[in-house]
């Protein structure tokens, strides 16, 4: 089941599955003291492997492992003034260890995102086990910009298909259809 291809440290060996009635943990970042601890306190959803640029990847990870929880389930509960967003302009704001770079959870301000009100979060930076598995492979094409090979990317979508992680380049048809459903809603095109 091991590959050269090494797509992410939760998923290169196998993909955990969830535990029935998880009900979330506690994400620390990798300073070796004073770490930001995040408390999350619910199950995650759609979660799933990043190839863009933006998302935090362990090193040597190909792709970022990122999924969404409620924003009313996430509080920073150790060492909140080592945060700073990494970039305030972007969509999501990754709000991040200025010490050891860890992304601890991303979050959208703008109420008319399709989005808003979830946060992204690793949940590798948890020691519990359970959480949701990740389901798919987003922005694949986007590893290229980060450095990796474009003729190596059809072994990297065999892998992710072996995995069970069906390559998309953008999201899942699923996230990219609730996408446009919200805005042919706000835009008068479907009924609310
Ligand atoms: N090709 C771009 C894609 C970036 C991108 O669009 N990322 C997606 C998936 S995380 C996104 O929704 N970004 C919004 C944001 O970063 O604020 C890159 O790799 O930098
Ligand atoms: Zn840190
Ligand atoms: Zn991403």
């Amino acid at each position: 089941m091991s590959s050269d291809v090494k797509i992410h440290p939760a998923v290169d060996n196998g993909i955990k599955p969830a535990a029935p009635n998880f009900a979330g943990g506690r994400l620390t970042c990798h300073c070796a003291q004073n770490k930001v601890e995040v408390e999350i306190g619910a199950q995650t959803a759609h979660n799933h492997v990043c190839g863009c640029t933006r998302c935090w990847k362990p090193a040597g990870a190909l792709f970022s492992q990122v999924a969404v929880v409620s924003r009313d389930k996430v509080k920073v509960v150790a060492n909140e003034d080592k945060l700073y967003i990494v970039d305030p302009s972007a969509t999501i704001q990754r709000h991040a260890c200025k010490e050891c770079g860890v992304h601890m959870f991303g979050r959208i301000e703008n109420k008319q995102h399709p989005f808003y009100g979830l946060d992204f979060i690793h949940t590798e930076l948890s020691s519990e086990e359970g959480w949701a598995a990740p389901e798919f492979a987003a922005f694949v094409s986007s590893i290229i910009e980060a450095g990796a090979n474009p003729n190596n990317m059809a072994a990297v979508r065999a892998r992710l298909k072996e995995l069970g992680l069906e390559p998309y380049d953008a999201l899942s048809p699923a996230l990219m259809d609730a996408i446009s459903t919200h805005v042919a809603k706000a835009a008068g095109k479907l009924a609310a």
